[in-house]
C-alpha cells in the first residue's frame, strides 16, 4: 500500500538548466500535487508526459496539478523554473520561510528581473502567486490538497535552507533542501531535525527522506559550500540511527538529490554511497520524469 506518488521534474544540483531540483508530490491516487523546489518545471513535465506519467498536456499539469510551490531556499537552481514558467501558470501559493520569500520578492519577482507575478513587492503586483510564510515547526494545511506541512530550518553555508515534512493521512515524506553536516556548518539543525522525525521512522509512518549529496568524498571540507558528500551523509545517518535504535534504518528509503555534474563525479558519488552504506539504507536515485511510489 503506497501513500505518495513522487514525480521528479529535475534532479541535478546545477549546471544542466534542463534538469534542476523540482519534485512533484501528491497522495497516491490524487492529482493535487505540490512541487518541492522549482528549478526545472517545463522540461521535467514534458518528460513525464512523454513517459505517460500524466495523461494530460504539459500545460494542464503545470496549471491544474501543481497546487503550490515549496521553496527550500532562494538559490537560482531551486527557483528558476518557477520564475520562467510564471506567465503560463495559474494562481497558487508559494510557501517558504519569510527570508526566502523576501528574496523572491526583492530579487526575482521585480520589474527589472521579470514581471511581479506575486502579491507583494514592487508595484504593480499581478497577484498570481500568494507568498505564504511558514513558521518553523508549525503544521499547516496545504491549500487545495489533502496534505499538511511542517518546515524545519537547515543550514546552507550563508543561507537558511528548509526541510519540509509533508503529511498525508498518517504517512509522511521528508524533503530537505540544500544543506551540509552539522559538524561543518557549525549547526545543530540536522540533529534537531533528526530528533523531530526519528519517532516517525520508528512508527514506520515516514516513507522516505529526500536529501542531497552534491560532491564526492574527494571534495575538501572547506569547499563544500553547505553541501553533503557520501562520507558526511552517512555520518549524519549514523547520528539518526542513534535515535532510531541499531538497525532502525535498514531498508529505509533515502532518495538522493542534487548530485552535481560532471558525470564522473556522479558515478563516484553513487559508488561511494554504496560502499559506505553500512546502515543498509535503501538508496534511490530519482530520474527526471519517472514516477516513484512511496
Ligand atoms: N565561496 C564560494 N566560492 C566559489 N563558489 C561558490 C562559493 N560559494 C558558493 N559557490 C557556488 O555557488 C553555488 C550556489 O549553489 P550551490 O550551493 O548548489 O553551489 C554553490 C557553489 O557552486
Amino acid at each position: 500500500q503506497h501513500a505518495f506518488k513522487l514525480v521528479p521534474l529535475g534532479i541535478l544540483g546545477g549546471a544542466d538548466e534542463s534538469n534542476l531540483s523540482a519534485y512533484m508530490l501528491a497522495p497516491e491516487g490524487s492529482e493535487n500535487y505540490i512541487c518541492l523546489d522549482a528549478g526545472t518545471l517545463h522540461a521535467g513535465i514534458q518528460k513525464a508526459v512523454a513517459n505517460k506519467v500524466f495523461n494530460e498536456p504539459a500545460e494542464h499539469v503545470l496549471r491544474q496539478y501543481i497546487k503550490g510551490y515549496f521553496i527550500s531556499h532562494s538559490h537560482l537552481d531551486h527557483v528558476s523554473g518557477l520564475i520562467l514558467n510564471s506567465p503560463d501558470d495559474s494562481t497558487k501559493n508559494i510557501y517558504g520561510f519569510a527570508d526566502c520569500l523576501k528574496t523572491l520578492e526583492t530579487h526575482y519577482f521585480t520589474w527589472a528581473s521579470w514581471a511581479n507575478f506575486a502579491d507583494a513587492g514592487e508595484a504593480p503586483v499581478l497577484k498570481k502567486y500568494h507568498y505564504e510564510a511558514l513558521t518553523p515547526g508549525e503544521e499547516v494545511p496545504i491549500k487545495n490538497t489533502e496534505m499538511t506541512v511542517r518546515a524545519f530550518p537547515l543550514s546552507h553555508s550563508n543561507l537558511t535552507s528548509t526541510a519540509f515534512l509533508i503529511k498525508s493521512n498518517n504517512s509522511y515524506v521528508l524533503y530537505l533542501g540544500d544543506t551540509g553536516p552539522d559538524a561543518i556548518e557549525k549547526s545543530t539543525n540536522m540533529h534537531k531535525l533528526w530528533e523531530a522525525i526519528a519517532p516517525l521512522i520508528k512508527s514506520k509512518s515516514l516513507k522516505a527522506i529526500m536529501i542531497e549529496t552534491s560532491f564526492p568524498d574527494e571534495q575538501p571540507d572547506k569547499t563544500l559550500f553547505g553541501h553533503f558528500t557520501p562520507k558526511w551523509l552517512m555520518s549524519e545517518f549514523a547520528n539518526l540511527e542513534t535515535l532510531t535504535g541499531a538497525g532502525g534504518l535498514k531498508g529505509f528509503n533515502v532518495i538522493i538529490t542534487h548530485l552535481k555534474l560532471p558525470q564522473t563525479n556522479i558515478v563516484k558519488i553513487k559508488q561511494q554511497l554504496q560502499a559506505e552504506n553500512r546502515l543498509q539504507l535503501h538508496l534511490i536515485y530519482p530520474e527526471q520524469g519517472k514516477a516513484i511510489s512511496l
